[in-house]
């Protein structure tokens, strides 16, 4: 358009160069004229201008006839940056749900969504991630499953992978069991005895950060490699982790040193492995110490030869290091916040913990520290067979979801329609576990912690019958009720871009609170502030949790 006034200029220049009558260089008629071409070039600039960002985007862009969340989404994105800023971007989108019904617009080029028709457009149908995610890659830019652009790229990676996360594989995999009795059993459980012992509190938002972190690269390096922050005597270690995740998390100031020197702990771990893998050292256990395969680690360096053609060992080992280091932060980050909430709710419910208890009892597995039992082949699959717990765990992450934001898509080739309107090329679509898992109709009392809700069939409330752990694996079960409750929960996100470590997030949190839960009971000592932060991670906002540990008898 500014081009376009030049040319006007520059042609009436040219035209009065050419012989045509014109004022004289210097006197009021020329720069009279001048003024009245830029106040001309101006006005068009202006027209242009209301047009694109006024009329257009408020008129006649299809997205106007979506409700605003708030009168200027149409014309600026400050709405939604303000209420990030502000720190209630979740709970504003929600409220503006609730006013205006399963579809906002929240800025010019984004809409916000909360319907099953949007989940089902919107993930199932494998919209693009947005740049944003961009920001996951790790290693001076390498890219990883979360950052993938590409369909091909990513479904081939995912698929390398999808094996070894999946339900059926872990549930019978010596590996998972054999490293979660060497840390729950020998690192975890004996801190937990003394401070029960010296009725010393325990800070279980940190504990769960370091337990989870530490069970993920026990399974991608092999307890053997991974790291050792949780037993009793490594808490300066533990801390100083867990102060680097949280800069890093944050994008703090320094956070580039953070992320150095976690990238380098992650290197030295893949390092560490390859050198065992290397001497074969793997299966020469010690008399006092326990070895597992490097389950993720062996996959990704056999297999990112072999399908993505790389050959080249240090980009190969680059590869390697930008996938695993995002697992175990999202296995720290994510079953860290699940964890501190599950141990909040039971905390304050002794009822909830005396029941739990009973189920765990009725297993042949015990958990108890002192049983010869403890951890066999069988205790996966018991345990996934026990709904009261699978119910609090599923509870937990509905009312408190670790990542409660909006995870944004862009809208395809051709546009879309969802919920009826129009949607063009190019709009950041969004759905969030905040908003859905809020759904009064599909969750009664939805603001309120209720476990039951999972056990419940559909029925009069005298006929609330309890059903027995449901087959994950084929999604839809024979209770129309249940079926609803899972099509709503988006915890993990949906469709081909769904998180991969879910049942593996799911079976640690249950062997954890199945460790903890059978040996002792918990009451709140320090619970600071566990509010939720509204945001697209959603830790408690006093970052602390401690709670007081008694032996069970
Ligand atoms: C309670 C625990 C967890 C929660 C709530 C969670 C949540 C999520 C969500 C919501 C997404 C999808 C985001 C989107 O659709 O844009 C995701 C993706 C992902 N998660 Fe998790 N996660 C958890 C645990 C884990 C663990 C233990 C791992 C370790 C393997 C993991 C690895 C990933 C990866 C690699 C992706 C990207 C998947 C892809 O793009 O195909 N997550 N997670």
């Amino acid at each position: 358009m500014i081009s376009h006034c030049f040319f006007v200029v520059h042609l009436r220049e040219r035209l009065h160069g050419s012989g045509h009558v014109s004022p004289g260089r210097g006197s009021n008629a020329y720069y009279g004229a001048r003024v009245a071409h830029l106040i001309l070039c101006a006005a068009t600039l202006l027209v242009y201008c209301v047009y694109r960002w006024l009329i257009y985007p408020t008129f006649i862009s299809p997205l106007a006839k979506i409700p605003n969340a708030h009168p200027t989404c149409s014309i600026f994105p400050v709405w939604l940056w303000l209420q990030q800023r502000r720190g209630c971007e979740n709970a504003s989108i929600y409220r503006a749900h609730e006013i205006h019904g399963p579809i906002v617009r929240v800025g010019p080029n984004e809409v916000s969504v909360n319907s099953l028709e949007g989940v089902r457009k919107v993930y199932i149908g494998g919209f693009q991630r947005t740049e944003w995610f961009q920001q996951f890659r790790n290693y001076d830019g390498t890219s990883n499953l979360v950052t993938f652009f590409d369909g091909k790229t990513h479904s081939i990676r995912k698929r390398m992978l999808a094996h070894f996360y999946s339900k059926s594989y872990l549930l019978g995999s010596e590996d998972l069991w054999t490293l979660s009795r060497e840390i729950l059993c020998k690192r975890l459980l004996p801190d937990l005895n003394d401070a029960a012992d010296e009725r010393r509190g325990i800070d279980v938002y940190e504990m769960g950060f370091a337990v989870s972190a530490e069970l993920m690269a026990a399974y991608i390096f092999g307890v053997q490699n991974g790291m050792d922050t949780t037993r009793k005597g490594t808490e300066k270690q533990r801390r100083h982790y867990l102060e680097l995740s949280k800069i890093k998390m944050n994008r703090l100031k320094n956070s580039k040193n953070a992320v150095k020197e976690l990238e380098l702990h992650c290197f030295e771990m893949c390092q560490k492995t390859e050198q065992a893998l290397e001497q074969e050292l793997e299966k020469k256990p010690t008399l006092d110490s326990v070895i597992t395969n490097p389950v993720i680690y062996t996959q990704l360096r056999a297999s990112i030869p072999a399908t993505e053609g790389i050959t080249n060992e240090v980009e190969v080992r680059r590869l390697i290091a930008s996938e695993v280091i995002d697992s175990i932060e999202a296995a720290r980050e994510n079953c860290g916040i699940t964890l501190t909430y599950v141990m909040w709710q039971l905390s304050k419910r002794v009822d909830l913990q005396s029941q739990l208890r009973d189920e765990l009892a009725s297993l042949q597995s015990s958990f108890s520290q002192h049983s010869e039992q403890l951890f066999t082949s069988h205790t996966l699959q018991e345990l996934d067979r026990c709904s009261l717990l699978d119910a609090i765990v599923k509870e937990t992450l509905r009312c408190h979801p670790p990542a409660p934001g909006s995870q944004r898509r862009l809208s395809p080739k051709g546009g879309t329609v969802i919920e009826g309107y129009e949607i063009p090329f190019g709009v950041i679509v969004s759905l969030s576990p905040y908003t859905m898992h809020r759904n009064e109709s599909v969750y009664p009392n939805a603001h309120d912690f209720k476990p039951e809700r999972w056990l419940q069939v559909r029925g009069t409330a005298d006929d609330q019958r309890y059903v027995d752990g449901e087959d994950e694996k084929s999604g839809d079960t024979q209770n129309p009720l249940q079926n609803e409750l899972r099509k709503w929960f988006l915890v993990f996100g949906q469709g081909g871009r769904m998180c991969i470590g879910s049942n593996f997030a799911l079976l640690v949190l249950k062997l954890l609170l199945a460790s903890i839960y059978t040996n002792f009971d918990t009451y709140i000592i320090d619970e600071g502030n566990t509010q939720q932060k509204d945001g697209i991670m959603g830790g408690p906002i006093g970052e602390k949790l401690v709670l007081g540990f008694t032996h069970v008898r």
